[in-house]
């Protein structure tokens, strides 16, 4: 079975998270999640959301602090995410790899069908949105 370590940036503006929708392919496909992707050879997470910020949404970010890590069984592939409270230092989230996105408050985080394996992470960052 295939296994993916991936980042994922947890970007906070005015008690809102933002979340961005997959394209239409694959086992996620059309899900919504927070950017990020894979870890190359030898990286760090740190360094990965960075680079991967960058790449997806034209965006420099810093990390602001690790929050956790989640273990996922998908159908055909199992992942280890971790996600990255991060802020923005530049750029505009420019999508270049993701259908859409949108800044969800506390009242709207369910309203979009997340990624199975982000679903812990979406409750762990629950308290801090308004
Ligand atoms: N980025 C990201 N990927 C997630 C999340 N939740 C989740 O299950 N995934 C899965 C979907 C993908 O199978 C995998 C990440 O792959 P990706 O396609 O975003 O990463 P990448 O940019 O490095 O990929 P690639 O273009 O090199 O193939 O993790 C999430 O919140 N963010």
């Amino acid at each position: 079975m295939k296994h993916v370590t991936v980042a994922a940036a947890i970007l906070i503006k005015d008690g809102k998270v933002f979340s961005a929708q997959r394209k239409d392919f694959g086992e996620m496909a059309k899900r919504w999640e927070f950017p990020g992707g894979k870890l190359e050879e030898g990286e760090s997470g740190e360094a990965a959301i960075v680079r991967e910020i960058k790449e997806e949404l034209d965006t420099d970010i810093r990390v602001i602090k690790y929050l956790s890590t989640v273990e996922y069984q998908y159908k055909t592939f199992s992942i280890t995410m971790s996600g990255y409270l991060c802020e923005i230092l530049a750029g505009d989230l420019v999508l270049s790899e993701h259908l859409c996105a949108k800044w969800l408050g506390k009242d709207e985080l369910y309203s979009v069908p997340w990624a199975d394996a982000d679903i812990p992470l979406v409750q762990a960052i629950e308290g801090m949105l308004v």
